[in-house]
């Protein structure tokens, strides 16, 4: 039989669709050199008990523990690293003032690489430590320090997808925190691209060059159209923000009489590898052209309360055929973790059904059939960011990526309310209250990254 590098058993969840979770019970989860899964094997299965046999002894067999499970790692479809120095700070004003008045301000400080380097190697450790596998950031306007996240990726071993941010408008961007011109923006830009995708060779899990005007108000229409130029010449993906709220979804249609998916469409930024992050506006037409063009959102929706003016229907979203996957939005929002954004997406998707002014007649108050389950929440956690990202993860499937998180439900300092329940009860209580404590490891492409003790 052929020796795999790593073998597996426990039970694990993953998704079977947007709404439907499988349970893989006591499976053996069989993982081969490149850390990709090449064989799930179930309890009844003829080579079950010769596989057991054949690893049991071995180093590379691993046996989880009474109350541990496994799920896909996370993956976070939106971050902003430098912001992670403001994280639950600053969340007082809205979109256009809070860019002035703090985030730009604090991004700025990343043309210090020494900085640099300390916030963003405690960020990706953080995020490793919260069940996050693969992460699609935008870093700053600075070279250095754009590829310098990437190298800090590649060294602990998460699969990051990074972006240097391109600000050349200077209408809408202060003198200190922009790009010297339109020209530099899109060299510098092509430099990273091409940094990156050579770093990436040296890394089993890869990091990805993202091309990434930070939203249509910070770019001109040149930098825009050179950065689909890019994009295509390089095959990257993309990531951008796109009609996020009622001052940026306006200026948009101000300046190009349409809204900003038709913009970004019109310079060749939407495609199968682009990722819009939070589309709280998206009118029907936006999300079919979503649709055709294979573009994702990134739903934020702890920072969506504070910034976006609105709740993102993602049961309507997801009816009109738009990929869709979770982002933390750092430090819009201010938690790191994508088991709490999971939990808000499921809240606000509740409260816009019901609605929230209790005076309102009833029937006037919500918007029918918005619910998300939080299977749903879990698929957008998970699968939905690989499908977003066109990568084979967030899911433990065949020919996925090993990329895990094991959840221990009874370590003594965080032990779940587990009394003999179902096990889709336990995935239920395992989304709803774990907290960092419970994830004991976690794998990316089959190397360890992370381990509590
Ligand atoms: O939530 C957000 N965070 C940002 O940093 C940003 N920049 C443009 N638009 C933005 N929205
Ligand atoms: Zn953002």
């Amino acid at each position: 039989m052929k020796e795999f590098a790593l073998v597996f058993q426990g039970t694990a969840f993953t998704s079977r669709s947007t709404k439907e979770i499988e349970i893989l019970k006591d499976y053996l989860f069989c993982i081969n050199e490149d850390g990709m899964i090449e064989k799930l094997v179930s309890p009844e299965s003829a080579e079950y008990e010769e596989i057991i046999k054949q690893y049991e002894f071995k180093d590379s067999f691993h046996r989880l523990e009474k109350g541990q499970y496994l799920l896909p790692g996370f993956v976070d479809l939106h971050v902003h690293a430098p912001q992670w120095a403001q994280s639950g700070t600053a969340l007082d004003l809205p979109l256009y003032d809070w860019l002035n008045t703090y985030t730009f301000p604090i991004e700025s400080k990343f043309s210090d690489i020494e900085f640099a380097e300390k916030v963003y190697d405690d960020l990706v450790r953080t995020l490793l430590a919260n069940g996050t596998t693969t992460v699609l950031y935008f870093a700053t306007v600075h070279k250095e320090a754009s590829i310098l996240l990437a190298e800090i990726c590649a060294k602990q071993g998460q699969r990051g997808l990074v972006g240097k941010v391109v600000m050349d408008n200077v209408d809408q961007c202060p003198p200190d925190y922009r790009d010297k011109d339109t020209e530099t923006a899109l060299k510098e830009t092509e430099e990273f691209i091409i940094a990156v995708k050579d770093l990436a060779k040296s890394t089993k899990q890869g990091v990805y060059p993202v091309v990434t005007p930070r939203f249509i108000p910070s770019c001109t229409d040149e930098a825009l159209e050179g950065l689909g130029r890019l994009a295509a010449k390089y095959d990257t993906h993309i990531q951008s923000h796109c009609s996020e709220s009622d001052w940026e979804h306006e200026y948009v249609i101000d300046r190009f009489n349409k809204h900003d998916a038709f913009a970004l469409n019109d310079f060749g930024l939407l495609q199968d590898k682009s990722i819009m992050a939070h589309c709280t506006f998206l009118a029907d037409d936006d999300a079919e052209l979503f649709a055709e063009t294979g573009t994702a959102i990134s739903h934020c929706p702890i920072s969506n309360v504070f910034f976006s003016n609105g709740v993102l229907p993602v049961a309507h979203l997801h009816s009109k055929g738009v990929d869709i996957g979770l982002g933390t939005d750092i430090s819009g929002g201010f938690s790191p973790s994508l088991f709490d954004n999971a939990r808000q997406a499921v809240i606000s998707s509740r409260m816009l059904e019901e609605g929230v002014d209790p005076k309102l007649p009833k029937e006037t108050r919500g918007v029918p059939s918005s619910r998300i389950t939080m299977n749903e929440a879990f698929y957008l956690a998970t699968a939905g960011g690989g499908d977003a990202l066109s990568l084979p993860i967030g899911k433990i499937e065949e020919n996925f990526a090993w990329d895990v998180q094991i959840i221990d439900t009874l370590i003594p300092s965080a032990k779940l309310p587990l009394f003999n329940e179902r096990l889709d009860e336990v995935f239920e209580k395992i989304m709803y209250l774990s907290r960092p404590e419970n994830i004991r490891e976690v794998w990316v492409q089959g190397n360890l990254v992370h381990k509590r003790n």
